[in-house]
C-alpha cells in the first residue's frame, strides 16, 4: 500500500516536472515571436495573448496535477492533451505573423512539443498526434487564405507543408521506436528486480524451513552487536541462544528422511511463532537454529528459552507416532559489550552442550562470568543421556 503511495506520488512529482520543462519550451517560443515583434513582424499585444494562453494552459494543467484530478483520467500525463492544445497558441501566432516566411521558425518550435509525446507514445499514437499537426497546419493555410490572403505565399507553402509533415513523420517513426526501448528497459528493469529479489532470498533463506539461513543468521548477530555497542552498554542486551533437536538422527533413521525434513519445518515455524516481531531465529545448520534477542537481561533470555522448549515439547507431529516425543535443547547467553559474536556464539555453544549433558531436553544460561562457574540450568524433565 505504502509502495503505491510512493509510485504515485513519484509518476506524479515527474508530470509536474514534465509539465514545467514543457513551459520552459513555450517560454522560448515567446522569446522568439518577442523577437520577430521587436523586428516589426508581428504586433505586440499578439505575443501579449500568446503568454497568456501559455500560462493559463500551463496553469490549469498545474492545479489537474496537483489536485491529482488527472488521475482521474485515461491518461494521467495528458501527454496528449498539452502537446494539442499547444498547438492552438503556435497556430495564433503563425495566423498573425506578417511576413509567411518567419512562420518555419514557429512550426520548428511547435515540432518540440511532438518530442514530448516522443517519450511517452508507441508509434501509432505518436502519427495519429503529427497527423493533428499537420491537419492543424493545412486549417491555417485555409484561414489565411480565406481571411488574410496577403500573409500568404501559397506558391511556397507547398514545400514548407511537405517538410513538415515528413519531419512529423520521422519524429514520429524515432520516437516510437525510442519509446519502445525504453518499454523494453522498463520490462528488463523489472525482471531484474525480481531475479535480484530472488537471488537475494536465496543467498539469506534457507530453503526448506524458509527462515533465514546461517549466513544471514551471523549477519544478524553482527548487526545485533554492533548496535548495542553504538547504544551503549546495558541499555539494550542481546541474547544469543543455540537451539538444537534431540535425537534428530533417531527421528531420520526411524521415520525417514522426508518426515525429517517435515519436523525441522514444524520446529522451525513454531519456534519463530513464539517468539516477538523483535527477535531472530534462523537455520544456523542441520537441526539447530540460532536465537537472538533484543533487549534481554538474563532472567528474560531464561524465560525465553525454556518456553521454546515448551512450545516444542507441546507441539503435535503428525510424522511421528503420538508416543514420541520430540523436544529441543537450548543453550543460550547474553553478549558482552566487550567480547566478539564468535566469543558469545561459543558460549551459546558450551550452554547448549551443557544442556545436552544433562539429558537433553533442558534449557542452560551460561553468562560471561559463568565460564568457569556452574551455568544456570533448567533440570531435564527426562530424556535419555547420551554424550555428544
Ligand atoms: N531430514 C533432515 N535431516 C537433517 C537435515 N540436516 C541435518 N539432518 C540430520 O540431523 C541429524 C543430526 O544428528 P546428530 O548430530 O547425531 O544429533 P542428534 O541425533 O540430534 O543428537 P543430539 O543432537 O545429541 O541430541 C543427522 O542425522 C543429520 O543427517 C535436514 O535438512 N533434513
Amino acid at each position: 500500500m505504502k509502495k503505491a503511495v510512493e509510485s504515485v506520488s513519484r509518476a506524479q512529482s515527474l508530470r509536474l516536472q514534465r509539465t514545467l520543462w514543457g513551459f520552459l519550451a513555450q517560454l522560448c517560443m515567446l522569446l522568439i515571436l518577442a523577437s520577430m515583434a521587436l523586428a516589426g513582424f508581428m504586433e505586440p499585444i499578439r505575443v501579449a495573448h500568446v503568454a497568456l494562453m501559455h500560462v493559463g494552459l500551463v496553469t490549469v494543467y498545474v492545479i489537474l496535477i496537483r489536485s491529482g484530478v488527472n488521475l482521474h483520467l485515461n491518461d494521467p500525463s495528458m501527454t496528449g492533451a498539452q502537446v494539442t492544445l499547444s498547438l492552438l497558441p503556435a497556430m495564433y501566432a503563425m495566423y498573425h505573423l506578417q511576413d509567411p516566411q518567419l512562420r518555419v521558425a514557429v512550426v520548428l518550435m511547435a515540432t518540440v512539443g511532438m518530442l514530448f509525446a516522443a517519450l511517452a507514445y508507441d508509434t501509432r499514437r505518436l502519427l495519429w498526434l503529427g497527423g493533428y499537426h499537420v491537419l492543424a497546419y493545412v486549417l491555417l493555410i485555409g484561414a489565411l487564405a480565406q481571411w488574410a490572403p496577403e500573409r500568404l505565399n501559397l506558391r511556397a507553402e507547398g514545400p514548407v507543408l511537405l517538410t513538415y509533415a515528413l519531419v512529423v513523420i520521422m519524429i514520429c517513426l524515432l520516437g516510437g521506436f525510442i519509446a519502445g526501448l525504453r518499454r523494453t528497459l522498463r520490462q528488463r528493469n523489472t525482471r531484474l528486480e525480481v531475479a535480484l529479489a530472488e537471488l537475494q532470498d536465496l543467498a539469506t533463506l534457507d530453503p526448506l524451513t524458509r527462515l533465514p539461513n546461517r549466513r544471514a543468521a551471523l549477519e544478524q548477530l553482527r548487526t545485533r552487536s554492533a548496535q548495542a555497542r553504538f547504544l551503549g552498554a546495558g541499555s539494550t542486551d542481546v541474547a544469543v541462544g543455540l537451539v538444537d533437536i534431540d535425537l534428530f538422527k533417531q527421528v531420520n533413521d526411524t521415520f525417514g528422511h522426508q518426515a525429517g525434513d517435515m519436523v525441522l519445518c514444524r520446529v522451525g515455524d513454531a519456534l519463530r511463532a513464539s517468539l516477538r516481531q523483535d527477535d531472530f531465529i534462523g537455520r544456523f545448520g542441520g537441526e539447530e537454529f540460532l536465537l537472538i534477542l533484543s533487549d534481554a537481561d538474563p532472567g528474560a533470555a531464561r524465560q525465553t528459552a525454556e518456553r521454546l522448549r515448551q512450545t516444542i515439547l507441546a507441539l503435535q507431529f503428525p510424522e511421528l507416532p503420538d508416543d514420541h516425543d520430540l523436544t529441543i535443547s537450548v543453550g543460550i547467553t547474553l553478549l558482552a559489550p566487550d567480547e566478539t559474536t564468535e566469543a558469545a556464539l561459543f558460549r551459546a555453544d558450551r550452554a547448549l552442550y551443557d544442556a545436552k549433558d544433562r539429558g537433553r531436553n533442558a534449557t542452560v544460561l551460561l553468562m560471561q562470568d559463568d565460564t568457569n562457574g556452574t551455568p544456570a540450568a533448567t533440570p531435564a524433565p527426562h530424556g535419555a543421556r547420551n554424550e555428544r
